[in-house]
């Protein structure tokens, strides 16, 4: 059986400087440090925006506990032991490692937790162990005079990928215990009308050739995702292959939906609100390289390559954050005069110049759903997007906004304009194509 997930809680990141990335967050992105653990082992702080919470966990010095592949243990015993580092008592404040986390000591900084909401860890996290997951932190309760919240840590799939289950329904306080509240207005999403974001709409993995399928068997298996086909163009088998122009990628998207009765509600049945999606990334062969070879190779391992932040006004939004200081890529001045384009921009009401100002790109070209049944509204989706420069020192992990009209998947012609945006920055900003795995030489444009 699978475990249901109600929601997504919170993404969390593990960097050498929190400080700086917490700067990024709220001065550029505009999110608001609403809660934070520091102990003298680590610094756990929780920004949000709307409904997006990211947990930035400061990376722990050399002499802390090790959680690497050896010391993986389905029975959890050996990480109570290891996570606790006092005897073998598991200890809920620990100070040398992170709550409703784990220290992955990952070389370089990474996205590498998305925390689900579950009705029942203890049960969620039996089923998925039966179903042979490996467990880095087992069912554990942590307590303050707000509640309690009960945590499991699973391992995935994909790279250093874990998520963290939690149940919060016995807790009434604003974030997780443990965490001291810093800003208690914000549990309601603040309407800010000039950065509308209001939830991270999806999270995109950088996956190693010919593993889609065993990633989305795996979510499909243990958290009952489904496929969704990102536009009409895309293969059952093979999904989404764009292999022209040295492009070289293959997506696939798969999604849940929030539930509020985990493991009991049959997606089939009762398919309510889709939460975040997941978009697979994997390059082709025989191409050139392109930002998935380029994430797995600085990243050192798949992972979380971007993550959709979903906004009511992207013009709006990268207004604002463009101003803040957040540098966006955009595709040739030539993508918004060309007549077919000029014209999709102009007739979703939008201006070519407004849009071109911050690189945001505007595909209408979506086809139909084959499994959906409204084709009258069809020529009325369009998706417009925007992506930013790498986030971290490496280029690895960046952000996008996205604001929908009517369309679920993801343009094919967005992702085209894209790639062709990266390619120039590689060549121009960059200083050319990187040598595997080597550490950058230039950082003129990190975000
Ligand atoms: O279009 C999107 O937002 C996606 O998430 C698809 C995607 C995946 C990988 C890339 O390197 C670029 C685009
Ligand atoms: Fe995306």
């Amino acid at each position: 059986m699978a475990a249901y997930l109600s929601r997504l809680h919170h993404i969390s990141l593990h960097v050498s400087n929190a400080e700086k990335i917490a700067n990024a967050l709220v001065r550029k992105f505009k999110f608001k440090l609403f809660a934070t653990r520091v102990t003298d082992g680590s610094n756990q702080l929780a920004f949000r925006k709307g409904a997006a919470v990211f947990v930035v966990n400061e990376k722990p010095n050399q002499c802390s506990v090790r959680l690497d592949e050896e010391h993986h243990d389905i029975t959890g015993k050996c990480f109570s032991d290891l996570y606790s580092g006092n005897g073998g008592k598991y200890n809920q404040y620990n100070s040398a490692n992170f709550l409703y986390d784990v220290s992955p000591h990952h070389s370089v900084d990474t996205v590498s937790n998305v925390c689900f909401e579950v009705e029942d860890v203890e049960r969620s996290s039996r089923a998925l162990r039966h179903q042979g997951c490996t467990f880095l932190v087992p069912p554990t309760t942590v307590q303050d005079e707000n509640g309690l919240v009960t945590y499991s840590v699973v391992k995935s799939i994909v790279g250093n990928v874990c998520h963290t289950l939690i149940d919060r329904s016995k807790y009434e306080g604003i974030f997780l215990p443990g965490f001291d509240v810093t800003e208690k207005d914000c549990s309601l999403p603040e309407e800010d009308m000039s950065c509308p974001i209001t939830h991270f709409d999806h999270i995109t993995y950088a996956c190693p050739r010919k593993t889609t399928h065993q990633v989305m068997g795996w979510y499909e298996k243990l958290f009952g995702f489904q496929r969704f086909f990102i536009d009409s163009n895309e293969d059952v088998e093979e999904g989404l292959v764009i292999d022209q122009e040295g492009i070289g990628l293959r997506l696939t998207a798969m999604e849940y939906w929030k539930c509020s009765k985990a493991g009991i509600v049959l997606p089939s049945v009762e398919k309510k609100e889709p939460d975040c999606k997941f978009v697979i990334a994997e390059s082709l062969p025989e191409q050139g390289r392109n930002q998935v070879d380029t994430f797995l190779a600085q990243h050192r391992a798949p992972g979380i390559q971007h993550i959709g932040l979903y906004t009511k006004n992207i013009v709006s939004t990268a207004h604002v954050l463009a101003e803040a200081g957040v540098q966006f890529f955009s595709p040739p001045p030539t993508y918004y005069t060309e007549v077919g384009k000029q014209q999709e921009i102009e007739e979703a009401g939008h201006s070519p110049q407004m849009l071109a100002q911050h690189g945001i790109l505007l595909d209408a070209d979506l086809h139909q759903d084959p499994l959906s049944q409204t084709a009258s509204s069809e020529n009325k989706r369009y998706l417009l997007q925007v992506f930013t420069k790498p986030i971290f020192a490496e280029d690895t992990f960046f952000l996008e906004l996205i604001e929908r009209r009517g369309a679920t998947g993801f343009g094919e012609g967005n992702i085209r304009a894209l790639w062709r945006s990266v390619q120039a920055y590689m060549e121009n900003e960059r200083g050319g194509s990187q040598e595997e795995g080597s550490p950058k030489t230039v950082k003129t444009a990190q975000c």
